[in-house]
């Protein structure tokens, strides 16, 4: 039953204090329609919280959730803060691409913005790596075509990341990539992708980014972070972090020098092919380096070219008609349909505050615009409007043969796409009322072209496909799905890309519940239809700019996320957990929602911890083991830790180059100045504190431009500005740096925990690190919040 009131406070809740509830009764904190567990980690702007969505009414269930939380009076503030989370949330609404966090919705009160984000539960891949040293290859291999589709994804909707690095992704709970943190997205124009805003962080920034103050083509520096990522995931280091003159790599010109004059290196472990993609896309000059599209069709990728070769098209199509059954044919809505979610609250609302004064929260327009026209730098070299490439009309059939088995998330995804064309042939042939009955002969499979075959019947073809695979009813001796044979036995993430590729005819359901289950627990993440309902087809993210909510609005109830189709079973198990264990009360007039907890009455125990996550604690065994995992992994003692990250240090040389700041700074290519004075003047000036971050920023007014040192790279130009930064307050071991917990005595949430500590008093400060031959492995992350 559920339990939650249908009106909820919008506010945070305080502790309730009344002695009339004991101990036994527990409070949650809430925020708009869901309620607020552990803070999942901490970012340039606050905290990112757990949350679960309230249960749905009619089914009961809830969701997990991820909820950035931003507190309105630090955005007055400053205003570069605030451009960042709007180009963030305005990216976001654009992008459904399973590889790229889902925007849910985003929601405000008085005190704080809270953008509501998919909850990647896989956690942070920077730590995956460094739990696993380094990743072997068919894994890196995997990982790094999920992160290629969804950059190249994002490129086909004119945005580019720029500032792709380990730290800005996380994992989903099967181990796909999940690619986040799009403040320092920005458009481009198809015939003119130059920008002059360099930003990123220094490691994984392309050369052309900080040697040279000419604008940079955007999507190729997005390739080169992609490349220093995947040296990253195979190495278990960052690459030119071996410098003798900079062995803490902070020295950003001599960092960008050694960069554009050293060869890289391997490990020898990397074997031959993917060297050879790495050594490809890692070219300082980016005319050389390889675009996406090439490095989709490079050997090394073979075994997820299939899955590459799903066009971002076709990724909308799915996840459109996820969001939209009443695409679907007659013949499948006759089933009982799930009520279709509405359109987010957060949307209907900034629609309305379209036509109010949206106060602060004007973006500039300058931050929209595309720097610099060609005739302006005659000395760049500018890209061509690019054509649609001929892959993205090509049927993912056709290229099935060179599909190569694997179980990656990404390989059966396209596995799946490719058995649903197969499907559709199979099934155009015979009558339609009898589908379930065909069984599709292996390797047998019409060319078709992406024509032939609409969207809607790919996706019914391809959830056809799925309960071919994956029949409701098929569990194990422990009630989980059985995997099929061969497959890990894994309960597969209710997405099209985690599916098992071996399907067999005589598993395909002959009964509509059984198709409607199939349907229900479809596809994608993106299934709650929130993001979805954002509009794909505005041609610009920042079009609707305008449309955002006025700060000072009144929150309103969120329809979203409680939708059948976002719950999976486990979510289920997880609503079921907290909801039977909890009943709600709201003090009148007070503004002051409690959860209580009566115990006589719960199956299950809730109780909440310091941080304010809940922790099932008794009469488990109501629960298969694998809700009971989840579950508990949402408690992991790791995301408490991960909390401690709040002593993130960074540097920031975005004030480098403003461009919607163009007041502030201006850029032009310096004239032939000594390389030693600009070696010394970076030296001088390019280490900034995150604490002055912002003040430096205000500050930069005069702007100074040096020629790199490179005498190989004499074309290339250092430029960068007087910001008033030092590095005076930087802990020396910490270097704004995550470590390889595996390889060092301390790993980061240690380190992290050291330094809460250490600044409450309890601890001495750390010790400097000597250098050692295994310094480069050591400091692999240390840079990690490097940003410029
Ligand atoms: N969708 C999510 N699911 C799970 N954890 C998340 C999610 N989003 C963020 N986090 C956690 O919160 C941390 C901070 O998030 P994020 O980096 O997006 O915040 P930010 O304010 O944009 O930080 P940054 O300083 O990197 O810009 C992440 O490192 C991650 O641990």
């Amino acid at each position: 039953m559920n339990t939650f009131p249908k009106h909820h406070s919008s506010n945070f809740l305080s502790q309730n204090n009344n002695p009339s509830h004991n101990s036994s009764r527990r409070k949650h904190v809430t925020f708009g329609p869901y309620i607020v567990g552990s803070t999942l980690g901490k970012g340039e702007f606050g905290k990112v919280k757990l949350g679960w969505s309230r249960k749905n009414e009619s089914t009961d269930i809830s969701k997990q959730v991820a909820i950035k939380l931003i507190r309105r009076d630090s955005i007055l503030q400053d205003r570069e803060k605030e451009i960042k989370i709007y180009r963030e949330i305005n990216a976001l609404k654009h992008l459904t691409h399973p590889n790229i966090v889902r925007l849910e919705e985003v929601l405000q009160n008085s005190k704080y913005i809270g953008i509501v984000l998919e909850y990647a539960s896989g956690g942070e891949f920077y730590k995956y790596i460094q739990k696993k040293r380094r990743l072997k290859e068919p894994i890196a291999c995997k990982l790094f075509a999920q992160l290629v589709s969804g950059v190249y994804y994002m490129h086909s909707k004119g945005l580019v990341h720029r500032d792709l690095k380990l730290e800005n992704l996380l994992l989903d709970k099967n181990e796909n990539l999940i690619i986040t943190d799009f403040g320092f997205v920005n458009e481009f124009l198809q015939n003119n992708e130059l920008m002059k805003t360099s930003c990123g962080s220094p490691c994984y920034a392309a050369p052309e980014l900080v040697v040279t103050s000419n604008p940079y083509k955007a999507r190729k520096a997005d390739v080169w972070s992609c490349g220093i990522i995947l040296f990253a995931m195979l190495a278990g280091y960052l690459p030119w972090d071996d410098d003798p003159d900079n062995p803490r790599g902070d020295d950003i010109a001599k960092l960008y020098n050694y960069i554009t004059t050293s060869p890289l290196k391997f490990p020898s472990y990397i074997s031959a092919i993917p060297r050879d993609l790495l050594r490809k896309i890692l070219v300082a000059n980016p005319n050389q380096r390889l675009s996406l599209r090439e490095i989709e069709t490079h050997q090394w990728l073979k075994p997820h070219s299939s899955f590459l070769k799903i066009s971002p098209k076709e990724w909308d199509d799915v996840m459109k008609l996820k969001a939209d059954p009443s695409k679907i044919r007659p013949k499948l809505q006759n089933y009982k349909a799930r009520p279709q979610s509405a359109l987010p609250v957060s949307s209907k609302y900034y629609d309305a505050a379209s036509h109010s004064n949206r106060g602060s929260l004007v973006m500039d327009s300058n931050l929209l615009s595309i720097p610099v026209p060609p005739k302006e730098s005659p000395s760049h070299v500018f890209t061509k409007p690019s054509s649609p490439s001929t892959d993205d009309k090509l049927s993912p059939v056709r290229n099935k043969n060179k599909h190569a088995r694997s179980n990656s998330a990404a390989s059966l995804a396209l596995q799946a796409f490719v058995e649903a064309e197969k499907e559709h042939w199979n099934r155009a042939s015979i009558q339609h009322n009898k589908l379930h009955r065909v069984a599709t002969p292996q390797n047998q499979m019409p060319q078709v072209t992406e024509e032939d075959t609409s969207p809607v019947e790919k996706y019914e073809n391809y959830e056809m496909l799925k309960k071919k695979i994956q029949p409701a009813n098929q569990t194990n001796n422990n009630g989980v799905n059985s995997p099929v044979a061969g497959q890990p036995k894994r309960r597969p993430r209710p997405t099209t890309y985690h599916l098992p590729i071996s399907a067999s005819s005589s598993m395909v359901p002959d009964t509509q519940e059984a198709k409607l289950s199939m349907i229900n627990e479809a596809a994608f993440r993106y299934n709650s239809g929130s993001a979805l309902s954002f509009s794909h087809k505005e041609t610009s993210p920042f079009d609707s700019l305008s449309s955002l909510a006025p700060l000072g609005t009144e929150l309103l109830p969120s329809t979203t996320g409680n939708t059948p189709e976002s719950i999976n079973d486990t979510d289920l198990k997880m609503g079921q957990v907290l909801h039977r264990a909890k009943e709600r009360t709201e003090l009148e007039g007070s503004g002051i929602t409690v959860h209580v907890q009566r115990p006589e009455d719960s199956t299950l125990h809730v109780r909440k911890r310091d941080d304010g996550s809940p922790v099932p604690l008794e009469n488990m065994r109501n629960f298969s083991d694998q809700s009971i995992a989840e579950y508990v992994s949402l408690n992991v003692p790791g995301r408490t830790a991960l909390e401690k990250k709040s002593q993130k240090k960074r540097f920031s040389l975005l004030s480098f180059y403003s461009s919607y700041s163009s007041s502030k700074s201006s850029l032009f290519v310096g004239n032939n100045n000594s390389s030693t004075n600009a070696t010394s003047k970076i030296k001088n000036t390019s280490r900034i504190t995150s604490s002055q971050e912002n003040k430096s920023t205000q500050s930069r007014h005069s702007s100074s431009y040096v020629t790199a040192p490179s005498s190989r790279q004499p074309s290339f130009q250092m430029a960068t500005e007087n910001v008033n930064i030092n590095n005076e307050n930087r802990r020396p071991t910490v270097r704004s740096s995550m470590m390889v917990g595996s390889l060092s005595q301390k790993n980061t949430s240690d380190t992290s925990e050291h330094e809460v500590q250490q600044e409450n008093g309890q601890l001495p400060p750390i010790r400097e690190r000597e250098p050692s031959t295994a310094r480069k492995v050591i400091d692999f992350f240390k840079r990690r919040s490097l940003r410029f």
